[in-house]
């Protein structure tokens, strides 16, 4: 796979400024209104309604926006919804590309698969396609970024610059109409933590451009919507074919605002997908109640507490206090839980005395042995580096002989780190695989079913996921020990058709999926 330097050449090289300058109005920041107050809460309403437009069924809604004390705005349910109901649909107000390691070059406008690099003729200095170039004129859904790009008259103007694509959703937002900037602009955006430099920083610090002042109105907006972005954005992406017809996923962030008026909770009452057209579908992952929050959850299901809080704290900004945080065995999965370090204790699992305190003392269920929290995060950084950097990356095989020989002595089975690897071993035994590792897979995903059913997580993403693998992979098992169809089939179709209600919905959901419930006749 190519990958992209920050130097890749194309072109003629000009280190000079553009002889001419297009100038592009810079959209006014309105004073800071009451965000909370009922007045402005209604018409915030009014306008993200507009904006949704025929998203929103005729009727009153199910959602309703709230306001929530330690919270600020969040969505309440305006009557009972059942789970699996959809909830709503939301539409991105800006979406693009995100600071990640990109492995393909992808057009920055249409993401299509470029096969070599290919810069825009505006002087952009991103990579474009020939239908999208700045040359095709006012027809190219790129000139206006362009042009915006062009008037801050970039330096080394035949250059690829990454650190441009990774501002490119920020700079997008220049380009909204009044009324799309004026819902942006009502959202909460927490200012960067000290030690952050954000994409636009990172651009001042270097100087990409002649006639950018770091000080200046243009500035002070675009770090208002990173901001914004940084607080509410979700990670979606594309899956794009290349010329070979080989899948790339290109990871992307878009702001869904109705989507992000959702609080966070470690056990959220709904499942949200993205579909081929990039909306966003939100649907009910439990029962909710009307009067009950609508809430969503900003971290990763299969973290332990410790790792949740803290994420939360440096990118959201706020300390969860869910049931969930605050139970240190978190309903019985010990998904945060160490192995005790004591050889005469094999059986002992060292857990936060006060989860909710990142300094909290960890203690053993029973030899209670202490330990401070700098030895505990010590031992979990050894861990996820050992697997995150290392064994993730491996051929399934080796991770099935490395969760079965290795991790055994120094992690528990259903420490997060271990849940992970497994995650990842699931997705790498494809049917083709000896039997032994099918067992091995269909293991993995009994096991972690089972850490979602305690958490009382309902019917949520991963569980979609993994009870699709599950079906397939007991079909192939049956399949390969000659058994009867019919046995593999009856015990299992209730997996596909949890798997085919979470994940029909999804742009991204596994290819063989529709086939499989029309052959097994679940519709
Ligand atoms: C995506 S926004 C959610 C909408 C936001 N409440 C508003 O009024 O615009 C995320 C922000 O909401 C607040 N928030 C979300 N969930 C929270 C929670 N469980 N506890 C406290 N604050 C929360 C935090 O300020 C967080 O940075």
């Amino acid at each position: 796979m190519a990958t992209v330097g920050e130097n890749g050449n194309s072109g003629a090289s000009a280190d000079e400024p553009a002889a001419e300058i297009l100038p592009v109005p810079t959209p006014e920041l309105p004073p800071t209104p009451d965000l909370y107050s009922t007045d402005r809460v209604e018409t915030f309403k009014g306008e993200l309604l507009e904006f949704l437009g025929e998203l929103v069924p005729p009727g009153e809604p199910p959602w309703d926006i709230g306001v929530f004390e330690g919270y600020g705005r969040g969505l309440v349910a305006t009557r009972d919804i059942d789970v699996h109901e959809l909830v709503f649909i939301d539409r991105p107000v800006l979406v693009g590309p995100r600071v990640n390691n990109y492995e393909v070059i992808f057009c920055a406008s249409c993401c299509c698969i470029l096969r070599r690099l290919q810069l825009c003729t505006g002087g952009c200095r991103l990579p474009i396609c020939s239908r999208c170039d700045f040359s095709v004129g006012a027809a190219s859904p790129h000139a206006a970024e362009c042009r915006l790009i062009q008037s801050w008259q970039p330096k080394d103007a035949g250059r690829y610059s990454k650190n441009i694509l990774y501002a490119l959703t920020s700079i997008r937002g220049f380009l909204l109409s009044d009324r799309d900037r004026s819902i942006v602009l009502q959202m909460e955006g927490h200012p960067p933590r000290k030690e952050m430099t954000t994409e636009i920083e990172r651009l001042l610090k270097d100087g990409y451009f002649w006639n950018l002042d770091g000080e200046g109105p243009a500035v002070r907006y675009l770090r208002q919507v990173v901001n914004v972005l940084n607080t509410n954005a979700f990670e979606t992406s594309r899956i794009v074919a290349d010329e070979e017809n080989n899948n790339h996923e290109i990871i992307l962030r878009g702001l869904y605002i109705l989507g992000a008026l959702m609080n966070h909770c470690c056990r959220p009452n709904v499942r949200y997908v993205f579909d081929d057209q990039l909306r966003m579908r939100v649907h009910a992952s439990r029962p909710i109640k009307k009067g009950e929050q609508i809430m969503n959850n900003y971290s990763k299901i299969l973290w332990g507490t410790q790792h949740r809080i803290i994420h939360l704290c440096f990118s959201k900004n706020f300390l969860c206090c869910c049931d969930r945080c605050k139970d240190p065995t978190e309903s019985g999965t010990y998904l945060g839980a160490l192995k005790c370090v004591r050889e005469s204790c094999p059986e002992g699992r060292l857990l936060p005395i006060n989860p909710l305190k990142i300094s909290s003392l960890w203690r053993c269920d029973r030899c209670n042995l202490k330990m401070d929290n700098i030895k505990a995060t010590k031992i979990q950084e050894i861990a996820g580096r050992m697997i995150l950097n290392n064994a993730i990356k491996r051929e399934a095989s080796y991770i099935i002989d490395y969760l079965n020989d290795h991790i055994v002595k120094f992690l528990l089975p259903t420490n997060q780190f271990t849940v992970e690897l497994k995650l990842q071993a699931i997705k790498k035994i494809q049917p083709d695989r000896p039997l032994s590792e099918l067992r091995e897979k269909e293991k993995y995903c009994l096991e972690i079913l089972d850490v979602l059913e305690r958490l009382n997580y309902g019917e949520c993403f991963v569980k979609g996921v993994l009870c699709y693998e599950l079906f397939v992979t007991r079909v192939t098992i049956a399949k390969l020990l000659n058994e009867s169809d019919d046995a593999a089939e009856t015990a299992n179709l209730a997996q596909l058709r949890t798997a085919w209600k979470i994940l029909s919905p999804s742009g991204n959901r596994p290819k063989d999926l529709q086939q499989l419930v029309v052959t097994y006749g679940i519709e």
